[in-house]
């Protein structure tokens, strides 16, 4: 297996040009494919999960050009797909799997659907029922509420509201959203019970309303998308920066130095840009332009106790912040952790302890609490885990040597991630 060392060291300082966000670049692909006409795409993510995304419309038949470096015509075929009969590998990418089952099974044709391994151990149930209830036919090909699906043609009917779980994952209710505009019907969708990673959805709705789809709220439990929707290419857009991307090195400008992120924002539409303020409580002093964000170094870093909730993603980030604090950080309603990647609250846990940490796992917090001395020399699996990659190289910046194992898991989001984190240690 490869395996990278990162050197011991104190202190970081640089620019980072961030890679677009996943989530604003594979919304962004499936709403230009929805539409009519063409949309230019500037800054899209080249990564794993953007290329399955990719490989899928081309099966699908949609017109591709890559005519820049990450900038891609996308020629819309308003949600008829020229190919009606495909087989679609999807690897890990929830931001994939879960929006296209959603459109293929609204969109009318013979599917099946697969991802890795890890992604056919990922729930998926929550959103086949709800699609069913619109009319949707889908059956699973191996185990009951997972991937590897068989979608053939609907039977639509939006007579009543679709009910649909948001708790596992707020890709199913992303995913819904974006189908049923191709029904031109009226649709009410009812959330029920706890809606988990909220700024998701806005992330979605955001989206939608720049392709012309404005969905009616009512706050988290209703949303209804109007008769006759449909979506209308905005021509050009531009992805952000990878709001998760940028906590990797905005938490070491917090550790070590002085760090800038660009191609971010205050006014993000990403949740994940809310980890600044989480940073800020541990001590990081931040600060935002309207295209970039800067972290300097902390007096002290603090402990936190914290519902990450919001910010699923990069609240990762946080557990190796800890390491850097005197006393106990508690990350908490993290429970969505454990259907992700990896498990990653038992793979935090079991590679914080690594590092000399003393950890509590719970079913849905973790605590940490960090030596005296970090441990010299850990070797860290990681899981096929991006996050859990760029998250431990971080540790090296409190003067320990740290061996990640297969250090290409980043491919997923961030494929020059190393690259770019040896270019601010200094
Ligand atoms: O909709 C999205 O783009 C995402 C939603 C989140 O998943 P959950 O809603 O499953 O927490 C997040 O973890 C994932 O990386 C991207
Ligand atoms: C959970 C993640 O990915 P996915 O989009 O596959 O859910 C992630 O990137 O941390």
């Amino acid at each position: 297996m490869e395996q990278l060392t990162l050197p011991a060291s104190h202190q970081v300082q640089g620019n980072i040009t961030l890679p677009g966000s996943k989530s604003i670049s594979n919304r962004t692909l499936l709403l230009a494919a929805l539409s009519e006409g063409a949309t230019e795409i500037r800054d899209l993510l080249a990564s794993d999960d953007t290329s399955r995304m990719l490989e899928a419309l081309q099966t699908l038949g949609v017109k591709l050009e890559n005519f820049a470096e990450n900038a891609w015509r996308v020629t819309g075929c308003g949600g008829n797909f020229p190919n009606k009969k495909a087989e679609i590998f999807l690897g890990n990418a929830g931001t994939a799997f879960r929006p296209l089952t959603a459109v293929l099974a609204l969109a009318g044709g013979d599917y099946t659907l697969s991802g890795v391994p890890r992604m056919h151990e990922r729930p998926i149930g929550d959103l086949v029922d709800a699609l069913k209830q619109a009319g949707a036919d889908i059956q699973y090909l191996a185990n009951s509420g997972f991937p590897p699906l068989k979608i053939a043609a609907p039977n639509i009917d939006l007579s009543k509201s679709i009910k649909i779980r948001g708790d596992v994952s707020s890709q199913f209710l992303t995913a819904l959203l974006m189908a049923l505009p191709l029904t031109k019907q009226k649709a009410t969708i009812e959330v029920v019970g706890e809606l988990i990673s909220k700024p998701y959805i806005e992330i979605t709705l955001n989206l939608m309303a720049k392709f012309g789809v404005n969905v009616q709220r009512d706050g988290w439990q209703r949303f209804t998308i109007p008769a006759d929707s449909l979506y209308i290419s905005p021509k050009q857009i531009f992805v952000e920066g990878d709001a998760s991307s940028a906590s990797y090195f905005l938490a070491a400008g917090a550790i070590g130095g002085n760090v800038r992120v660009e191609g971010l924002g205050e006014n993000s539409i990403q949740g994940d840009v809310k980890f600044t303020d989480a940073l800020a409580i541990m001590g990081g002093e931040i600060s935002y332009g309207e295209n970039h964000i800067t972290a300097n170094k902390a007096a002290k870093i603090k402990t936190i106790d914290l519902d990450c909730n919001h910010i699923p993603d990069a609240a990762m980030t946080l557990a190796i912040v800890a390491l850097f604090a005197q006393g106990t950080t508690t990350l908490r309603n993290i429970a969505s952790w454990r259907v992700k990647e990896t498990d990653r609250i038992a793979a935090m846990a079991t590679e914080l302890r690594k590092v000399g940490a003393i950890v509590e796992e719970g079913a849905d917090y973790i605590k940490i609490t960090p030596p005296a001395q970090l441990t010299p020399n850990a070797v860290i699996d990681t899981y096929d885990d991006h996050r859990m990659a760029m998250c431990f190289s971080l540790v090296s910046l409190g003067g320990v040597p740290i061996t990640i194992n297969d250090p290409k898991c980043v491919n997923k989001t961030f494929p020059d991630y190393f690259a770019q984190f040896a270019s601010i240690v200094k």
